[in-house]
């Protein structure tokens, strides 16, 4: 049954015709406490839903509605590493990125927790090579533009972590973010930049996708001409950001790229066409 064919939604919805008009201030007025009641602390995270138009009853209905579709229980799947996500019939495990080097979390029987650090660990090994200058650009110079070519959540999410890490970044390096499979969208991101000096990261967890593909064949060609047509250059100069190891390996843009073991952990390394993939 869908969501919104379920006796669950019906009564929310119910619900939410009779509150009208009602206005927070009357919700404050009549419950004093309410900014106390209706607030929580998850870790770090401070949640205040008092100031949604939410009561006693609309929290019991969105529980009904919760236990129905059995969040608790996917929850714990989830936990378990069962695989939920049935589109992809894989495992939904977010936590095990999270997770200390030292957890278990096991799919299939074999604790995954490993083989995501170690994609971690060659990922901040790279970033920090970015960062000091021992990784630059084919002409010996340092990279001071990075520019993530990728569309949805491979755009939003990159954007995301610089937006929310902004204040901890090198203030020597620039960002921008490529998404719109309209050219004017790269042409304008690469207008002022020196190509020797800039990093392209494609970001795709399928490495299929049309928008970046076309997109990064285009950064390619505008680096390669403007490093007097070195095809070589790309492999300084190009990273993949993805799940799909195999894919990302032989594509046009980013021949030289190397994601980790294909266990499905999105990685951005790369290697040089001498010494092959790590
Ligand atoms: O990361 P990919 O595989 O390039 O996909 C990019 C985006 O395209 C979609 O698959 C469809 O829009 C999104 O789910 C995803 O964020």
């Amino acid at each position: 049954m869908r969501l919104n064919q379920s006796p669950e939604w019906a009564a929310l919805a119910k619900h939410r015709a009779e509150l009208g008009d009602t206005h927070l201030r009357e919700l404050f007025a009549t419950d004093p406490v309410r900014a106390e009641r209706l607030t929580t602390r998850v870790g770090d995270l401070y949640l205040d839903y008092s100031k949604h138009l939410v009561t006693d009853e609309t929290l019991g209905l969105l529980r009904d509605l919760a236990a129905a579709r059995d969040v608790a229980g996917l929850r714990d799947a989830m936990f378990r590493g069962e695989k939920i996500n049935v589109t992809e019939r894989r495992a939904v495990l977010h936590t095990a990125l999270r997770a200390p080097r030292d957890a278990v979390i096991e799919v299939d029987g074999e604790n995954v927790v490993p083989a995501v650090h170690a994609v971690l660990d060659k990922m901040a090994a790279f970033a920090d090579g970015v960062r000091t200058g021992a990784w630059t650009g084919a002409t010996g110079k340092r990279i001071r533009t990075v520019v993530n070519i990728g569309i949805g959540g491979s755009d939003l999410g990159p954007a995301m972590a610089y937006e929310a890490l902004r204040a901890y970044t090198a203030r020597d390096l620039a960002f921008r973010f490529v998404s719109n499979v309209d050219g004017a969208d790269l042409h304008e991101a690469v207008l002022d930049l020196d190509p020797a000096e800039t990093l392209f990261i494609v970001a795709s967890k399928t490495f299929t996708t049309i928008e970046t593909i076309t997109n990064a064949t285009s950064a390619r060609s505008w680096l390669v001409a403007g490093l007097g047509g070195d095809e070589s250059a790309v492999a300084k100069h190009f990273v993949a950001l993805s799940t799909n190891a195999p894919r990302s390996r032989s594509s046009a843009s980013t021949p030289s790229t190397c994601s980790s073991s294909g266990t499905g952990w999105a990685a951005v390394t790369r290697t040089t066409p001498r010494s092959g993939c790590p």
